[in-house]
């Protein structure tokens, strides 16, 4: 029942697609891309016609270079009859020879005489180019923006094909065709494989000349698996298909702009336009570099290279004004990042996993990729510590970082200690504020009692020990004896005071991170009431950092 407060009625809507007159399912039988599409970089034409203020001629000469290095082979550099700009860039790409020999530029036109012919003028000197074409072909498009039947809107397609085999021709160059019947997912499907199969008759393309079909998403209208069937109708009644080169242009409406891409390809797509990050109108194109890594992921070269992410994104926010999101999936600021105890538990131990049987393939709970593959850092962009982090995690914030081995049961005790600063700070505490944490409240700590100094001496099978302690600033000597020096030590403290407890735990190593010189001892007291102190030491010489934990302990019960 609707209540007068809600204005929201979703009887206004209807389905706005049509799906294919058969059932296409073949690509549900396929479990995942088995190799790298074509790709083609639609961040020139589709990126910048979607930016608040377009890339100027040098910021578009820059980001064509970076494309280049990720490996693009085909760019779609711009649409030269839209603006001076435009066209000042790809004459610039063709006189400064900016286009190195393995790459080919597309452009963009509408399928009316005077804008292809701008863009042939455009091309002059090119030495290969691929002439994009598109008309609208949807229900919505022909009804209400060009008021023509479907014959008419057919002949604009196939007067543009006809101009651009006429106008390629006259123009020296190689030039390779591609036609996007545009609004494809709100146009019914046999209407479009007429029109592109129009197109088609006219190109006659050959396995030498290929001709690519561009079916673009232009706007998301329906579920990914509609899609997927309406490229697989296209894909098995198209003409000359052994001579198209099938490619797909996903926007993402819907949110699935990589769902459509994925199900499109193992639906019989050879081709996919996209941008990097998924910028583009709207909601913008698909995201090449997710449909890309996602191949990684499952062992498939993407012939792309993303090996440092954060560079590209760090240029690409520059040169197009836009932000990634932080969840963008790989590029995102925060797409490892573990705050949680328990998946930073489950990444410390897999990444230990990891290094101790050195397998050759990555398994690493909550990390779909290595991270270190596309230039992220486990340090700072994995394990991440706030108050909703655990022992786990912090102890390797603490291990990777400055090198401390910390025993388990006192990764708990610090964990939660680590933990409360965070919660009553509220805020996220780097690895620096970690270990200021961990060094104040654990190593070291030399009040109310401090060492000054500790001898041994063997006699009679045990340990003797002489420490000179200060306590209210005043200096004094203690005496012990006992089976090793730590239980000298501890004796002589317990004799001349009313502590009574029992070392429970007793661990040291090197630190080998910082200092290389120095050895850090954990020791744990436990009193009488069972509870357990830790208390950390750091020191040159390992039988004083072992006799320094011990007194922080015991200065910790106090
Ligand atoms: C889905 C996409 O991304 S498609 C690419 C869209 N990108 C752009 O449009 C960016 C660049 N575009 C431009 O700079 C301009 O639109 C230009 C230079 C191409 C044309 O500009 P203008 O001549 O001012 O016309 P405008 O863009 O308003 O076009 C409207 C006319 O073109 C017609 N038209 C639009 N697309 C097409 C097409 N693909 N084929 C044939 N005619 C078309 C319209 O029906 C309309 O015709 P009308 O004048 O008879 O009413
Ligand atoms: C020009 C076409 C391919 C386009 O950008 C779209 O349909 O989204
Ligand atoms: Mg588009």
């Amino acid at each position: 029942m609707k209540g007068d407060l809600i204005s929201m009625n979703s009887e206004k809507y209807k389905r706005q697609y049509f799906m294919p007159p058969e059932e296409c399912l073949d690509w549900a039988r396929k479990e995942y891309i088995t190799k790298a599409p074509d790709w083609c970089s639609v961040d020139l034409r589709d990126g910048n016609q979607a930016l608040i203020i377009p890339m100027s001629l040098d910021e578009k000469v820059e980001f064509f270079k970076y494309l280049v290095k990720v490996g693009f082979k085909e760019i779609e550099v711009g649409f030269p009859a839209a603006s001076e700009t435009e066209y000042t860039f790809l004459r610039t790409l063709i006189e400064q020879d900016l286009i190195p020999d393995d790459v080919t530029i597309q452009v963009l036109t509408q399928a009316r005489e005077h804008i292809i012919k701008r863009t042939f003028e455009a091309l002059k000197g090119a030495k290969r180019a691929i002439v994009h074409v598109y008309n609208s072909t949807s229900l919505a498009q022909r009804e209400q923006v060009f008021k023509k039947s479907k014959e008419e809107i057919l002949k604009i397609a196939t007067d543009g094909a006809k101009l651009l085999k006429k106008l390629a021709d006259e123009t020296e160059g190689n030039f390779q065709f591609e036609y996007s019947p545009e609004s494809f997912t709100g146009t019914e499907v046999e209407y479009a494989l007429e029109v592109c199969n129009a197109v088609l008759d006219i190109w006659k393309p050959s396995p030498d000349w290929k001709v690519i079909i561009n079916l673009p998403v232009t706007v998301q209208l329906s579920m990914t698996h509609v899609y997927a069937s309406q490229i697989e109708y296209m894909s098995k009644h198209m003409k000359y298909r052994d001579s198209v080169v099938l490619s797909i242009h996903p926007h993402n409406d819907r949110g699935c702009g990589v769902a459509d891409t994925e199900l499109a390809l193992l639906a019989g797509a050879d081709r996919v336009e996209g941008t990097l990050f998924g910028n583009g109108e709207r909601t913008g194109n698909v995201d090449i570099v997710t449909v890309a890594l996602n191949m990684y992921s499952h062992g498939v070269d993407p012939n792309l290279d993303f090996s440092n992410l954060p560079e590209l994104t760090k240029n690409y926010e520059r040169l197009t004004r836009m932000n990634v999101y932080e969840r963008q999936p790989y590029s995102g600021k925060l797409v490892f990042a573990a705050f949680s105890g328990s998946h930073q538990d489950a990444i410390a131990k897999g990444m230990h996993w990891i290094d101790d049987r050195h397998p050759d393939y990555w398994s690493v709970p909550y990390l779909p990729i290595d991270p270190k593959d596309i230039g992220r850092e486990y340090e700072s962009d994995v394990i991440r510590i706030n108050s909703q982090s655990g022992k786990g995690g912090i102890g390797y914030v603490l291990e990777e970082n400055f090198g401390f081995h910390i025993p388990g049961k006192m990764r708990e005790d610090v964990g939660y200690t680590v933990k409360d600063v965070s919660d009553k700070q509220h805020r996220e505490l780097v690895p620096k504020d970690i270990l200021d944490v961990f060094k104040t409240v654990y190593v070291n700590i030399s009040s109310p009692i401090a060492l000054k100094e500790c001898h041994f001496i063997q006699k009679d099978g045990g340990i003797e020990a002489e420490i000179s302690l200060e306590k209210s600033g005043v200096d004094k000597l203690y005496h012990g004896r006992g089976n090793g020096r730590l239980d000298a030590v501890s004796n002589a403290l317990q004799r001349h005071s009313d502590l009574d407890y029992s070392i429970v735990s007793y661990q040291e190593h090197a630190l080998t991170v910082g200092s290389n010189s120095k050895a850090c001892s954990y020791v744990a007291i436990q009193k009488p009431n069972g509870t357990v102190v830790w208390g950390a030491g750091i020191h040159e010489d390992i039988i004083t950092a072992s006799v320094l934990a011990l007194i922080s302990a015991v200065n910790r019960i106090q």
